[in-house]
């Protein structure tokens, strides 16, 4: 059987700079897809071609076995598309914009009905169907960019940062909305937020600077990542030179509310260690826990890893 998504040394080159090189990795399952990258890595850019919004320089996509130059309807047909940029009408109420983009699909006529029904209450939004979505909060916007993306049932789903610009509560709705949707859609979703791929993923592939440092189950992905730093809280706070005289810590940063955050070149026991002197010099030690610390440490690791 064809993977649902299958993409072989896809290349992208825009005016003299490849924007992404050699980029190669399939999707064979409903669930969600992390394409985890920081800013610039090359996120929009391999979900533009994929989408057919972009020709690429080089390389092959293909979906469900179709490629987008062989049959461009029928390959389109098999995709839904969230851009970072939501396309949506805004004089157009929730409904007339969820039919209008059923009609872009070129769906039958007599199943459009239906399929708006079913998609205003998969997305939660049926009671926002008669507003015009110039009126809608920014999370309902974002959901009705959702169900235009499933309207016409695509095997694939591609929402490019899908809760970026949202606040803390939408996310948390956004974020449910997308682990529904992945049930019934092989979903690829880029991200900047390594949270966010972590909470939603079943695997993850990682770019930067155009290649894929990462390909994997977000499993692998996790047992890859070794945390490089501890945070600690304690209520008699040590000095600085007390911390760093602490074996294997190399780095001290003092944190509001009598927080820590040592960086370590070595993790053998220090906690252990940690816990033992705070006893014995009655620190009190009320928290500890392992970080991973920021995108730029992981990309680093896994490029050192798994980059040739
Ligand atoms: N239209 C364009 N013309 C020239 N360079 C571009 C264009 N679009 C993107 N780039 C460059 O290509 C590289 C990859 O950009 P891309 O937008 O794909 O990254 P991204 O991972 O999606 O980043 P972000 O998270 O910021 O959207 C970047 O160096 C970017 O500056």
């Amino acid at each position: 059987m064809n993977p649902i998504l299958k993409v072989e040394n896809l290349s992208h080159k825009y005016a003299s700079s490849w924007a992404i090189r050699d980029i190669n990795f399939e999707i064979n399952s409903n669930g969600v897809v992390g394409l985890l990258g920081s800013n610039g890595a090359g996120k929009s850019t391999t979900m533009n071609i994929i989408c057919g919004a972009l020709l690429q320089t080089e390389g092959d996509v293909r979906v469900n076995g179709i490629n987008i130059q062989d049959d461009p309807i029928a390959y389109k047909k098999q995709i839904g598309f969230l851009p970072q940029q939501a396309p949506l009408y805004l004089d157009f109420t929730v409904q007339e914009y969820l039919e209008y983009s059923a009609q872009l699909r070129l769906m039958e006529k007599r199943s459009i009905k239906a399929a708006v029904e079913e998609v205003l209450e998969k997305t939660a939004i049926t009671q926002m169907r008669s507003r015009l979505i110039k009126n809608l909060s920014g999370g309902f916007r974002q959901r009705v960019g959702i169900a235009q993306a499933i309207i016409n049932k695509p095997r694939l789903v591609i929402l490019d940062e899908p809760t970026n610009g949202l606040d803390p509560n939408q996310i948390i709705e956004a974020r449910k909305l997308i682990k529904n949707i992945a049930q019934e859609h092989a979903v690829l979703l880029s991200s900047h937020v390594l949270s966010e791929i972590n909470l939603l993923a079943r695997e993850i592939i990682m770019i930067e600077a155009g290649r894929v440092v990462f390909s994997d189950t977000l499993d692998a992905f996790n047992n890859v990542l070794q945390p490089n730093t501890l945070m600690v809280r304690m209520l008699n706070m040590p000095g600085v030179n007390d911390l760093l005289a602490i074996d294997n810590v190399v780095k001290v940063e003092m944190l509001p509310d009598n927080k820590c955050r040592l960086h370590f070149t070595s993790n053998d026991d220090l906690s252990e260690r940690i816990v033992k002197k705070s006893a014995d010099l009655n620190w009190r030690l009320t928290a500890i826990h392992a970080e991973i610390t920021v995108m730029d440490d992981v990309f680093k690791q896994l490029s050192s890893n798994f980059s040739q």
